[in-house]
């Protein structure tokens, strides 16, 4: 049975930005209709962001705890995930999303659980309870509809029970040991979190280095850490094939096989794009991104945001995007979509805060590049905390400003937001030089590094 409804807005996918569109556009008054095929809030405060910060949180206090010989006298420190595991059940309602739905309604929307699919331009179809209802969008449709984890296409995997980020969230009880594929975030923060928790971890990486979206002076503390915390960690490997059977899982490299109780696959993500009707807007669904325009416009009365587009699989870029597309359906102007500046953190322990540019990206992008970097150790903050890290700063040589810096430090996500200000605001390196600094602060290693550029 086919049923047919006018709304102002539909938006497919309500993950972070999806939803942020939803309340934004409902409390301005609009008639708007939300579609999600599972959980209303997406990836991030079920199987993403929120319970990986939480097993993160609960592995560094036992790291801080493991510090007290150290530092203070003697700590019996005896890890237990169940805390771990009952409150990723209670930050997730135990994988229900009544809240995430009522915030929603009570601005004022519609929320609809069912696959939506596009019909031509303005028109969506949502398939729901074995009914399809037809929505007409007046101004028209917003995509969210993020990602899921990469079916990486190594022989045996797909008949083995691995793990990706959706079953290792629920884990109550701990393997013994683990092979984590994949170095970039995902791989390297959950590697930690469990080397901590006692598990024997593995993790194996394709490309030379860890975070291979970082600078290589980031990555190279985040692998000596982990090595020094007992994760093996091997770069430039391939994985020739997986199996499992009563021993667990194997998993065979070019010079040998390892073996491992469980295998967690953090190899990247599939965008929810194949099937979603693009091809009736005369785009193409099987892109390795979504393109917006400088207003998040992506085709014909189609607005697309969050991780589909390719601007950064961030949460804060999906908001971000949230209120660029929003300020364009209802007729305000600008600003419009600017990507110099976007922050990223991984929280591994020490963090690594980055924002804009890489050095190598600044040099492709025919910048004439200085760079100066400091080591955190060396500060006095850092030589008190006992703290291991990097700053790296990249200036654009002309301009006289920075394009991209990165620290790895204790709370390297709150020391980035200064430095975020300065790519954003394109605050003269002359500025930066001449501001205070408090002493003795982890953020003064900025300072040095701003001091080294050459
Ligand atoms: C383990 C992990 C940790 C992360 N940690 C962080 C972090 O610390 N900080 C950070 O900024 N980011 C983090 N991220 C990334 C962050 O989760 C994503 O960038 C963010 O969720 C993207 O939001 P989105 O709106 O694009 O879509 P998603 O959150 O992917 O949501 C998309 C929604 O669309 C729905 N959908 C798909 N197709 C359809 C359809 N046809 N019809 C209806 N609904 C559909 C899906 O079910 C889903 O609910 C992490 C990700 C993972 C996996
Ligand atoms: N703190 C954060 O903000 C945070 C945390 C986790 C994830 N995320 C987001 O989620 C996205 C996905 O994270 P991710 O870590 O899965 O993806 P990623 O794409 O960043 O990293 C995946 C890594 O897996 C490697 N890889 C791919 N195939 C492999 C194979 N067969 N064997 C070994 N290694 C292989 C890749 O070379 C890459 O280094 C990220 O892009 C990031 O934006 C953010």
């Amino acid at each position: 049975m086919t049923n047919q409804r006018e709304v102002d807005v539909v938006v497919i996918g309500l993950g972070p930005g999806g939803s942020a569109a939803v309340r934004t556009l409902a409390e301005a008054g609009l008639d708007v209709v939300g579609i999600e095929e599972n959980l209303v809030g997406g990836e991030c405060p079920f199987y993403g962001c929120t319970p990986s910060k939480l097993m993160i949180r609960a592995s560094d206090v036992l790291a801080e705890a493991r510090r007290v010989p150290r530092f203070a006298g003697a700590a019996d420190v005896r890890p237990d995930w169940a805390p771990v595991a009952a409150r990723i059940r209670e930050v997730t309602a135990d994988w229900t999303d009544d809240d995430h739905v009522a915030d929603l309604e009570k601005a004022g929307a519609t929320v609809v659980h069912g696959r939506g699919r596009l019909d031509g331009p303005g028109r969506v179809l949502v398939a729901s309870h074995g009914a399809t209802t037809t929505y007409v969008a007046r101004r028209g449709v917003v995509l969210g509809t993020g990602t899921a984890p990469a079916v990486l296409p190594i022989d045996g995997l797909a008949d083995t029970p691995y793990w990706t980020n959706r079953e290792v969230v629920a884990v109550t009880d701990l393997p013994a040991s683990l092979v984590v594929v994949g170095g970039g975030p995902i791989g390297a923060e959950l590697a930690q979190v469990f080397a901590r928790f006692g598990v024997d971890v593995t993790l194996v990486e394709t490309l030379d280095q860890l975070l291979g979206k970082d600078e290589p002076e980031a990555a190279r503390v985040v692998r000596s850490v982990l090595e020094a915390e007992g994760v093996t960690v091997r770069t430039g490997v391939e994985v020739g094939r997986v199996d499992h059977d009563d021993d667990g899982f194997h998993v065979r490299l070019d010079d040998e096989t390892l073996t491992a109780e469980q295998v967690l696959v953090a190899a990247g993500r599939h965008l929810n794009l194949t099937g979603i009707g693009l091809d009736t807007l005369g785009l193409d669904e099987d892109a390795d991104r979504l393109a917006t325009d400088e207003r998040m416009r992506a085709g014909e009365r189609l607005w697309a945001l969050g991780d589909i587009t390719g601007e950064g699989a961030y949460t804060h870029v999906a908001t971000y995007q949230a209120r660029i597309a929003c300020r364009d359906l209802l007729g305000e102007d600008g600003p419009w979509a600017d990507y110099r500046a976007v922050a990223r953190v991984t929280f591994t322990d020490p963090e690594v805060g980055g924002v804009g540019l890489t050095e190598e990206q600044a040099r492709e992008a025919g910048i004439r590049v200085l760079t100066g970097t400091s080591d955190v150790s060396d500060s006095s903050r850092g030589w008190i905390h006992g703290a291991e890290g990097v700053v790296k700063v990249v200036a654009d040589a002309d301009r006289g400003i920075l394009v991209g810096a990165t620290v790895v430090a204790p709370y390297a996500g709150e020391i980035v937001g200064l430095l975020t200000t300065a790519v954003h605001a394109e605050v003269p390196v002359a500025v930066l030089l001449e501001m205070h600094y408090a002493f003795p602060t982890l953020h003064s290693a900025i300072l040095t590094a701003l001091r080294d550029l050459a």
